[in-house]
């Protein structure tokens, strides 16, 4: 868990390529320290210039050639120190880039599913796309400038003892000025909260957009266009609302930062015109005097840098906050080593759960299952039926871990599945979900996701068992097609084609069906019937299906009602029980009988 504040983890962070940092660093202050040797050069070629001319002395050209010669080299010295320092900063920031995405996304996949239901993909985006960039960019570009900014008054301290050192105060004055107003621009009141406002109206109009965008098609079918652009357009005026505020907040701080800087000048000339009446040597103290003037144009530079800086810093603090918020959500406890089994008989005991409390809660109503005790014997189908919110996805969620029960057990084999690594438990379920999702890539990889390493023949066998191997042909790319490519549409029924294909390929011991002939129309539904029965064989199925007539034959019936089980038998013990199943069972027929008689010609047949 990551516990320190974020101020401190992002310094971390920057130094968790420690050698590479320090060598980014080295050059910054190289490049600082060589960028004054050109003013230096140019002050003793005019102190040279005057000297012979006061004189009447010849110039010694050789010398100003060689002064030339230093101000060039100092400056390509200057250029170069800094590239190699952005080189090695870069070099940092893509390391730690790297390490904190990959990290990051690997954390989410060990966050169970209830995670997702609380955090939104927009804010997830978020934090994967823009505050880890931001990172990377306070590591790559704003790190050498702030060791730019803060070595520069001590090179000015340094060469403070070369010239006047009464002039170098007169230019130091200011600098230091710049700088307590800037800390204090920051440390105001309100300006942490309207940055943390600033940053959660960024994140909301994230959310938004994301969210008009995807129902775009539900908005314009309901006419609700306006209301819905409605909050979007809230969002961005809310952004733009707390921008204005944070600015306003620090706008009189940034201007005198920025005055002070522009006219460092302004504090050395009164010294300058003080000094004229008590100096000896007038020749000497000119020459200081212009020099610190040409260096009072050049001073500013890295100073506004640190302006920027400032404000990156701060972003990038923000942004390890966001990200370590995510990074505290607790994790699935993994054992330390992993129990195999070898049979797998799915078996619940007197499992109780809720979503929105640790503790499951003494009221009933507000769990989503209340003891919940079933045996589900390898090589049998358990069907789970129940009315909508009875809790059968629920039930089907908890074998692969997606939630922990709060009390009870769940085991497969005989062994507890929170003694089982994750991925050993994952590797033992396949499922068939009501939504099927797929990725913007091939059809053959999409089906691949079952078994990564399958060949095209054993892909193709398990289109053909799920029925698909026909409409893929078909595509213009076949097996090549890429989902959601121009002219690329499935219709429902064939994306859960392609879903029980993935589940046929992926061939492992528990299979989990939720609604999954759902989108098939009545002669593939036969078909896909066929092939999940020879899946099946030997198989512990889950099986949760709306339409009673596909389950009729299942080994075992476990039948749900708010969260309770209220029955378990076969078909024909349950009917024979006239309770809830029989009753379920009375509907259905119904619904049936209502479709034949002609008052709905739709093939499919009405959910119970
Ligand atoms: N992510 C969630 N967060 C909070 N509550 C949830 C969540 N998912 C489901 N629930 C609640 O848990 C209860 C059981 O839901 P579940 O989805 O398991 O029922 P179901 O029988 O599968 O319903 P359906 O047939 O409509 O899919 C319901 O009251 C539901 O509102």
């Amino acid at each position: 868990m990551k516990t320190s504040n974020p101020s401190y983890r992002l310094w971390q962070l920057t130094f968790r390529y420690k050698i590479i940092i320090i060598f980014s660093c080295l050059f910054s202050i190289l490049s600082v320290a060589t960028a004054f040797i050109p003013f230096i050069s140019v002050y003793y070629i005019v102190y040279e210039i005057i000297t012979a001319l006061v004189n009447h002395q010849l110039l010694n050209s050789e010398l100003i050639i060689n002064y030339g010669w230093l101000a060039f080299i100092g400056a390509a010295c200057s250029i170069f120190f800094n590239f190699l320092a952005l080189c090695f900063s870069h070099i940092a920031a893509f390391k730690t880039l790297y390490h904190l995405k990959y990290n990051f996304v690997r954390y989410l996949s060990c966050l169970p599913l209830g995670f997702y239901t609380a955090h939104s993909s927009g804010e997830l985006r978020k934090i994967v796309d823009d505050d880890i960039e931001k990172i990377e960019i306070f590591i790559a570009h704003q790190l050498p400038d702030i060791i730019g900014s803060f070595t520069t008054p001590v090179i000015i301290l340094i060469i403070l003892a070369f010239f006047d050192w009464r002039l170098g105060l007169a230019t130091l004055v200011p600098i230091i000025l710049a700088y307590i107003v800037l800390i204090s621009g920051y440390r105001r009141k309100g300006i942490k909260n309207n940055m943390q406002e600033f940053q959660k109206r960024l994140v909301d109009m994230s959310n938004a957009s994301v969210e008009y965008i995807r129902g775009i098609t539900v908005v314009k079918a309901f006419n609700q266009t306006f209301f819905s652009f409605k909050r979007f357009y809230e969002s961005i005026k809310a952004y733009e609302q707390y921008c204005l505020r944070f600015i306003n907040c620090f706008k009189y701080h940034m201007a005198f930062f920025i005055l002070i800087l522009n006219n460092i000048y302004l504090f050395i000339v009164p010294v300058i015109i003080w000094l004229l009446g008590v100096t000896d040597n007038y020749a000497h103290f000119i020459l200081a005097s212009i020099f610190y003037l040409i260096f009072s144009l050049a001073l500013p530079a890295p100073f506004f840098k640190l302006l920027y800086v400032s404000q990156g810093l701060q972003r990038a603090v923000k942004s390890v906050e966001n990200m370590d918020n995510i990074l505290n959500t607790k994790p699935l406890v993994e054992p330390e080593s992993g129990l195999e089994v070898d049979n797998y008989d799915v078996c619940f005991n007197e499992v109780t759960f809720a979503y929105d409390t640790n503790e499951a809660s003494d009221a009933p109503e507000n769990n989503a299952l209340n003891h919940i005790s079933f045996d589900a014997k390898q090589g049998t189908t358990t069907a789970l039926v129940g009315l909508s919110g009875s809790g059968k996805s629920t039930v089907s969620l908890l074998i692969p871990r997606f939630f922990d029960p709060n009390k009870g057990s769940i085991t497969i084999g005989g062994v507890d599945i929170r003694q089982m690594k994750s991925d050993y438990l994952l590797s033992l379920v396949s499922f068939v979900f009501q939504d099927v999702f797929l990725f913007k890539q091939t059809i053959l990889d999409n089906i691949k996701i079952g078994k990564p390493d399958a060949s095209l023949d054993e892909v193709i066998a398990a289109a053909k068992a799920a029925q698909c191997h026909e409409f893929i042909e078909r595509l213009p790319d076949g097996y090549q097609s890429v989902i959601g490519a121009k002219g690329m549409h499935l219709s429902g029924g064939e994306m859960q084609r392609l879903a029980i294909a993935r589940a046929l390929l992926k061939n492992s011991p528990i299979l989990i069906l939720d609604e999954a002939t759902s989108f098939a129309d009545p002669e593939n539904e036969y078909k896909i019937q066929l092939a999940l029965k020879v899946l099946m064989e030997g198989k512990t199925v889950i099986m949760i299906a709306h339409r009673l007539s596909t389950i009729k034959d299942a080994d075992q019936i476990v039948v749900l009602d708010k969260g309770n089980l209220v029955e378990k038998g076969t078909h024909d013990e349950l009917i024979d029980r006239q309770q809830t199943y029989y009753k379920m069972w009375q509907y259905y027929k119904q619904t049936l009988d209502w479709q034949m008689d002609g008052s709905s010609h739709n093939d499919e047949v009405a959910h119970v």
